[in-house]
């Protein structure tokens, strides 16, 4: 068995890559789609659908989990593994962008962000050493450096000055937990905006510090696809070729066939999980609204080659009564199908790639998922 941060790359198909990463917790193979299990559960689903489905490694967001039931809890429980009964890798993310995303009354100093909880209103301090120390806590198998993600449209003086501190909090992350220490590997996350030789430099000064695996943040954030491509493909070559490279936050299908395309490894996204909640079914050949009349007595299975359980088991018309009735079977059978397709679109994706053929893969998913549909 390799160390934890061993990656070893396989195929490749232009700038598109397959690889396999190392963590304490087990290999996986990239690229990859992380589902997002925001406070220690992907929403409906036990760890044994998550083996079923395919999942290899989930996404736990420190933000939540600090704040309820907070980490010293999963600590004395025996950590996050543990305590969700997950034994496969694990991704914490910082912290940072949920600060910015869901808390009030928040002020970035120096020392760090300080913000009200959005669940009590009480007052607390995510520094870069206090961040480690709550993803230490919680057992994670790669933490994420604190870092601010840029908001979109920012100006360049702001940008600039954001991409230094964001540099400082990194540094502090790498001296508050040495490389592989218990083997939890630590990513930097490279900021700069949308302008490009701003991403340039975030990126030479997180390289020096010797992370074991690189992020692009602040995309995502509203922007157009047109400026996230752009970005996309001219910062992700300046990431360590030899290191994993996360596309924090995308995405929809057509957006990982992109960031694969420009040699990214790793994704996360709340949409599998979210858009089931909403009734939105994912499938090779598009987008499903399952609550459209069109499926009232519609007998047919949703996708009938998907090996998912609510494939196997439903019709479109069942599938459809649960969503109209607010049934809660829907939730767990639209995220088991949402997540199964992301799992198997993965899979695809990384075999077109091992046998050269990436680019038409990507192209007949693209008429399956057109630009205005993601
Ligand atoms: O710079 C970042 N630093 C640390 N974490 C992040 C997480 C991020 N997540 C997104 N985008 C998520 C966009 N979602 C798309 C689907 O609907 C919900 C929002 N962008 C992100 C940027 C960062
Ligand atoms: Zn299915």
């Amino acid at each position: 068995m390799n160390l934890p941060g061993t990656f070893t790359l396989g195929p490749g198909d232009g700038s598109a890559r397959t690889g396999r990463l190392t963590t304490a917790h087990g290999e996986i193979e990239t690229p990859v789609f992380m589902p997002v299990g925001t406070q220690g559960t992907v929403k409906s689903l036990c760890p044994d659908d998550l083996r079923t489905i395919g999942a290899r490694i989930i996404l736990g967001n420190t933000y939540h989990l600090y704040l309820r039931p907070g980490d010293e809890l999963v600590a004395k429980m025996g950590g996050l593994h543990r305590f969700m009964a997950w034994d496969g890798p694990i991704l914490t993310d910082s912290g940072g962008f949920q600060v910015f995303s869901l808390s009030g009354l928040r002020r970035i100093t120096e020392e760090g962000v300080t913000f009200s909880s959005h669940i009590d209103g009480s007052k607390h301090l995510f520094s870069p050493e206090k961040v480690i120390s709550i993803e230490r806590n919680l057992g994670s198998d790669i933490m994420m450096v604190l870092d601010e993600c840029v908001p979109y449209g920012a100006d360049r003086a702001y940008t600039e000055k954001s991409l230094g501190l964001t540099t400082r909090w990194a540094t502090r992350c790498r001296a508050a937990h040495a490389p592989l220490d218990r083997g939890q590997l630590l990513f930097g996350i490279v900021q700069g905006g949308f302008f490009k030789d701003l991403r340039a430099e975030s990126a030479r000064q997180l390289i020096d510090l010797a992370f074991e695996g690189y992020a692009l943040g602040g995309l995502s954030v509203g922007e157009s696809r047109a400026e996230m491509y752009d970005i996309l493909y001219d910062a992700t070559p300046l990431l360590p070729a030899d290191k994993p490279r996360y596309l924090m936050g995308v995405g929809a299908p057509r957006d990982l066939l992109a960031g694969m395309a420009a040699g990214i490894d790793m994704f996360d996204c709340v949409l599998p999980t979210r858009n089931a909640r909403n009734g939105t079914l994912f499938t090779f050949q598009g987008k499903v609204n399952i609550k459209r009349a069109e499926y009232r007595e519609d007998d047919s299975p949703l996708e009938a080659d998907c090996p998912c359980y609510a494939c196997r088991t439903f019709s479109k018309a069942y599938l459809r009564h649960l969503y109209v009735a607010r049934e809660l079977l829907s939730y767990r059978l639209n995220t088991l199908h949402n997540l199964t397709f992301f799992s198997r679109f993965m899979a695809q994706a990384r075999q077109a790639i091992r046998e050269g053929r990436f680019e038409a893969f990507r192209t007949a998913m693209e008429a399956a998922y057109p630009e205005t549909d993601a």
